[in-house]
């Protein structure tokens, strides 16, 4: 599962994907700096994890990651191949939620390629160039499903009205997100076609330093227009915090983000929320050798989750033993858990809960 960034050039796509990941992306103040995607794996932040250690003690703690893309930029006429906009579109289609950045600070120095500073027109310029390339996919997949139709092959029939509706959501400046299908058709006609602009986004506003805590104006109007979208809308001192995890010690690292008056960093929050963005949770397992995060989708069945170990654990899956976070810690250990009997013993059909702490039992 990845989350890509996208947004306009020179917004700070590259600085953000800095602030994120410990791979460097080349960031500087030209637009289309960056032309091959970026690729980094991020640890996702979780508190859990250090407690775990602290109450197992194991050799090693190994975190759940998300992998993030940094994408090159848009312009507007990206759809119909502007500024490599194919390619660039292309990277788009292979991630599987969109990181949105907005430029929400004012600075002479940084050109920005429209002239000036309005991230309400910069998400328009955006979506637009997303849903040009999504009305591509319908108008071609509408032209061969009405052939069908005009057959009297009813699946067709069907197929062609729903197509028909996602036509006309784009062309009136709407996201295939916000057209509501029934599950039925959206898994049969909808999913397989994977539009770009149906994929879960998430805003984020690049501020100056000043505005780390509170937000400005820009922000604002971001809020404003995407009420309606119910989308995650996240304020971030993208340079500020891009200079900060340039920085070795921890200590000074804290001192910084005091400073501008975060107990974080923003750039953690994101992280977490891209995770929740990608519909993924986290289970453990907990032993001496390792304490371990690992990701699973949410609704995973036990053997889902076990596969993701190896896919020996899913495939020769005989039961789960599993403890629930609060309980680990509120009884301290794994032996003192199943004295309480408050241990769970989970068949095949167990749907694993996000902080599950997890023991399979497999053959090979
Ligand atoms: N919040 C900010 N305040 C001031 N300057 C910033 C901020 N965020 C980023 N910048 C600066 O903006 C310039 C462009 O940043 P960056 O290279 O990350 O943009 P980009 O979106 O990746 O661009 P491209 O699409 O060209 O790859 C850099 O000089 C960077 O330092
Ligand atoms: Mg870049």
């Amino acid at each position: 599962m990845k989350a890509g960034i996208v947004g306009l050039p020179n917004v700070g796509k590259s600085t953000l994907f800095n602030c994120l990941s410990n791979a460097k992306a080349q960031s500087a103040n030209f637009p289309f700096c960056t032309i091959e995607p970026n690729v980094g794996v991020v640890n996702v932040p979780d508190p859990r994890l250090s407690k775990l250690e602290e109450l197992v003690k194991p050799e090693r703690v190994v975190p759940a990651t998300v992998d993030i893309v940094d994408i090159a930029g848009l312009v507007k006429g990206a759809s119909k191949g502007e500024g490599l906009g194919n390619q660039f579109l292309g990277n788009i289609r292979e991630t599987d939620a969109i990181l949105h950045v907005l430029r929400c600070f004012d600075n002479d120095n940084i050109v920005h390629v429209d002239g000036s500073v309005n991230p309400i027109r910069d998400k328009e310029t955006i979506d637009i160039e997303l849903q040009l390339k999504d009305l591509e996919t319908v108008d071609k997949k509408l032209e061969k499903v009405k052939k069908a139709a005009r057959t009297g092959n009813k699946e067709a029939q069907k197929e062609e009205s729903v197509l028909a509706q996602i036509k006309d959501a784009l062309e009136q400046g709407k996201s295939v997100r916000a057209v509501v299908f029934s599950e039925e058709d959206y898994a049969e006609f909808v999913k397989p076609l994977q539009f770009i602009t149906d994929k879960p986004v998430m805003y984020v506003c690049n501020v100056d330093e000043n505005s780390a805590v509170s937000g400005n104006k820009y922000v604002d109007q971001v809020r404003e227009a995407v009420k309606e979208e119910n989308a995650e809308v996240l304020v971030l001192a993208v340079g500020t915090e891009a200079d900060i995890n340039e920085l070795d010690d921890y200590e000074e690292r804290q001192m910084f983000l005091q400073d501008i008056g975060l107990e974080e960093p923003g750039s953690s929050k994101l992280i977490r929320t891209a995770y929740k963005l990608l519909n993924q949770q986290t289970y453990f397992t907990a032993g001496k050798k390792e304490v371990r995060a690992w990701t699973t989708k949410i609704g995973s069945t036990a053997p889902q989750a076990a596969g993701v170990i190896h896919t020996d654990f899913e495939k020769g899956f005989i039961r789960a033993e599993v403890i629930a976070y609060e309980d680990y810690v509120s009884y301290g250990s794994e032996t003192k858990v199943k004295e309480a009997g408050k241990m769970g013993v989970e068949g095949k059909n167990y749907i694993v809960k996000d902080g599950d702490i997890m023991h399979f039992l497999f053959n090979v």
